[in-house]
């Protein structure tokens, strides 16, 4: 109750704004809404017209017997009729031409300013309530200024003319009419705001359950996969039962709103006709002025009822343009400079300075970020997941700009840079390798758009993907189909190179750009960058570090700083980060197939497990190593589970998550290349702690709990169980949270080896 009291002004406000909206937004077609107010003026003076006809037919012309009169009202009746039908027609002629013409200009500069909306302003947003606001919410918009306002309008100029009409047959009547129906429309108020609150409610629900079905289309193949259709049945069956009620409360009171005011309109035509019988009883009025009345009555009665019918319609057009309004007048990221300066035609120097950025403005996921560097130069970005390197690309390229701090390209702010010239500058291939729907030509020259056909074939060469395009029935023709799913991975990937060679950029930007490909593919698309790569400057992210060697800088991030900056070897000779991760990976060697893997005796030793084991027992160890490849969203360890095989990643990424109380997945690490789990294979009677699941597709090395068990120094007297379960829980105690460890420490100590506890 509190709500709809509080929102009421707030209602009111937005009405005025809206129809301050509407009318800027018609504003152009100033001359058509001219004749369509001439076309609702000649209505409405019909209607004002029509009782005062009937009175003068009855009193003047039948009561009295006058051919003359009756004959002349005759015609004035059917004149007005054709003239206000033919009105009536031309204002819904205007009115269907008007109203999509304006729309179409809503839309035009909502899907402009959608464009370059900031990312920061957007992400707060799911995809679908963006697609519904463009969409569902402009049709409702759409069909309030074609239908709702302008009927509105009709009915409220009708019911006034009715009104003056009624003031010059009888005031005393019109008086009646005007308080009887007044508090009609006033009675049912509250009662409409609940109506029109419970069909927001209902919107939002609708739109809770669009978005749940676009996901489950999306994720359909992982649905499957982990085998979760029965859990989605019931989440869906959840929104219904949600949608349901919300439905039926928006039906209700929305009936029951309209079949109140209509009662009460009703007894107030029943009133003013009882007063009109008892004023002509009274000689007070004729009988032809009731006569008149009564047609009046009914005139105002279904104008009133419209306009109350209506209204709920108008406010979620009203609700419709405010939600719009509040995504478009989000802030624009990268706004353009007044005097915009060019971008060199061979950029020589970038520089960062002290740049900090923060996505969410909560925290900052960059911090004091300062290089310098001349270009070109083949630059790495590499460190752990989530610690800045794809922000610095996002910042390079000006998709977001600094919070703090400034980046320049030859001594020039990029924020004072021409946009165009900068984007033209710089290239970027990432792992997401969605094509646009169309043609493989047009998913092409989407790189630059005035690039001839021989152009897009020679990126293609380039690209080393001509020649199956060629061998497709339609070649350059062939339809990629919605986000490119009849190519593969790897074709679609070698598409947005070619869209990048054809753009001839200065920079290179590489994001993971063969992560989301088989190792294969990914080992063909990497040499093929390498090369295209050669002649320019390349800022690659990468996690695989065996490309760092080659690389004349290497920027390691650590949470959000830059850590270290050097090249391979003196990165080496410094002993930080980059000499720890280049120590866990640069004993697995994937061979240039993408398929075979191999590790060394040292890169075992490395695990903490197999620290105590013998030589030979290594060796073993290694020999029956497989090598597995998997793909992404593959669950490899279920929580829970006591059986399962030792992995070690050599290529992708595997996320550790355990299941909350509330049923969700809290990721507890993100494991990369060089890591290992599945440590548990090696225990009795100890269930998994975690379930292990791909990010990317992995290559990994595997060795299974029986082969492993097998091995002399793995094999589990208690003290040596005691001591793996040590090794195990010291990984864990990095791993997970320290109550996971410590329950796996008592166990240790429960159980007293040789050595007694530790
Ligand atoms: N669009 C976004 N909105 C909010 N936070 C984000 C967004 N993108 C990244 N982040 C956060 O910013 C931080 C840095 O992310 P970033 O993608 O730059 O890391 P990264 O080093 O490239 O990681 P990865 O190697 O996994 O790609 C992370 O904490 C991440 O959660």
């Amino acid at each position: 109750m509190e709500n709809s009291t509080q929102r009421a002004p707030e209602w009111s406000r937005g009405m005025r704004a809206f129809a301050r909206w509407t009318l800027a937004m018609l504003r152009p077609y100033w001359a058509l809404c001219l004749l369509l107010a001439c076309g609702l003026l000649l209505q409405a003076l019909y209607a004002m017209l029509l009782p005062i006809w009937l009175h003068r037919l009855f009193d003047h012309g039948i009561a009295p017997r006058s051919a003359h009169v009756v004959g002349q009202t005759l015609a004035l009746l059917t004149g007005g009729f054709v003239v206000a039908a033919c009105a009536g027609m031309a204002v819904d002629a205007g009115v269907s031409t008007l109203g999509p013409r304006a729309m179409n200009d809503m839309r035009q500069r909502a899907f402009d300013r959608l464009l370059s909306l900031s990312f920061r302003h957007l992400g707060r947003y799911k995809s679908t309530t963006l697609v519904s606001r463009l969409t569902s919410d402009m049709q409702t918009i759409e069909s309030a200024t074609v239908n709702i306002i302008p009927s509105m309008a009709m009915k409220l100029v009708m019911a006034l003319g009715a009104l003056a009409a009624a003031i010059t047959l009888d005031w005393h009547m019109a008086l009646a009419t005007v308080l009887l129906f007044g508090a009609s429309l006033w009675a049912p108020r509250r009662l409409a705001q609940y109506a029109v609150l419970a069909t927001h409610a209902r919107k939002s629900t609708e739109s809770r359950l669009t978005a749940f079905i676009k996901e489950t289309i999306q994720m359909l193949p992982v649905i499957r996969t982990l085998g979760i259709g029965g859990h989605r049945r019931e989440q869906h069956r959840a929104h219904l039962q949600a949608l349901r009620a919300s439905a039926r409360r928006h039906y209700l009171l929305g009936e029951l709103t309209g079949r109140i005011t209509g009662f009460a309109l009703s007894g107030a035509q029943m009133a003013v006709i009882g007063l009109g019988a008892v004023l002509a009883l009274r000689g007070t009025v004729s009988s032809g002025v009731v006569v008149a009345y009564i047609g009046l009555l009914l005139e105002l009665g279904s104008a009133a009822n419209g306009i109350a019918g209506q209204l709920s319609g108008l406010i979620q057009a009203l609700s419709c343009w405010q939600r719009i309004e509040s995504l478009l007048q989000g802030p624009v990221d990268a706004v353009a400079p007044a005097l915009p300066k060019p971008l060199g035609e061979s950029i020589s120097r970038v520089s960062l300075n002290d740049v900090s950025f923060s996505y969410a403005g909560d925290r900052l996921n960059l911090q004091g970020i300062s290089l310098e560097t001349p270009l070109p130069r083949r630059i790495a970005l590499v460190g752990p997941s989530g610690s800045g390197k794809s922000t610095v690309l996002n910042l390079l390229s000006r998709i977001y700009d600094t919070t703090s701090g400034s980046i320049a390209f030859d001594g020039i702010d990029i924020r004072d840079l021409d946009p165009d010239s900068l984007k033209s500058a710089i290239a970027m291939v990432n792992q997401d390798n969605t094509l646009f729907d169309g043609s493989i030509r047009y998913n092409i020259r989407l790189g630059r758009l005035d690039a001839g056909d021989s152009e897009v074939e020679q990126a293609a060469r380039a690209a080393e993907i001509h020649d199956f395009i060629q061998s497709l029935p339609q070649g350059y023709d062939t339809e990629v189909g919605e986000g490119g799913r009849l190519l593969s991975g790897g074709q679609r990937q070698r598409i947005v190179i070619a869209r990048a060679i054809l753009r001839d950029p200065q920079i290179l930007m590489l994001d993971e750009a063969t992560a989301s490909l088989d190792a294969e593919a990914a080992a063909a698309i990497g040499r093929t960058l390498a090369r295209i790569g050669a002649t320019r400057t390349v800022l690659s992210v990468t996690h695989r570090l065996a490309s760092c060697p080659a690389m004349d800088l290497i920027c390691v991030f650590r949470d959000g700083s830059l850590a270290e900056i050097g090249t391979h070897d003196e990165l080496l000779r410094h002993r930080g980060t980059y000499h720890g991760l280049w120590e866990k990976q640069s004993q697995i060697e994937i061979a240039e197939s993408g398929r075979d893997v191999d590790i060394t005796l040292q890169g075992l030793r490395r695990i903490p497990l197999f620290a105590a084991a013998q030589a030979a027992d290594l060796e073993r160890i290694q020999r029956r190593l497989r090598v597995v490849e998997v793909q992404a969203g593959s669950v490899l360890i279920e929580e829970g589970s006591r059986s399962g095989n030792f992995y070690i990643i050599a290529r992708g990424e595997v996320e550790s998550s355990v299941r909350t109380a509330a049923g969700t997945a809290r990721v507890m690490e993100v494991l990369e290349i060089g890591d290992f789990f599945g440590e548990f294979a090696l225990l009795d009677d100890v269930p998994h702690p975690t379930t292990c699941r791909t990010r990317l597709p992995c290559l990994l090395l595997t060795i299974s709990r029986a082969d492993l068990q097998d091995i002399a120094s793995l094999q589990h007297s208690t003290a040596e169980q005691t001591a793996m379960e040590r090794a195990i829980a010291a990984t864990l105690d990095r791993r997970l949270d320290a109550k996971l460890a410590q329950a796996l420490e008592s166990r240790c100590h429960a159980r007293p080896g040789p050595g007694g506890p530790a």
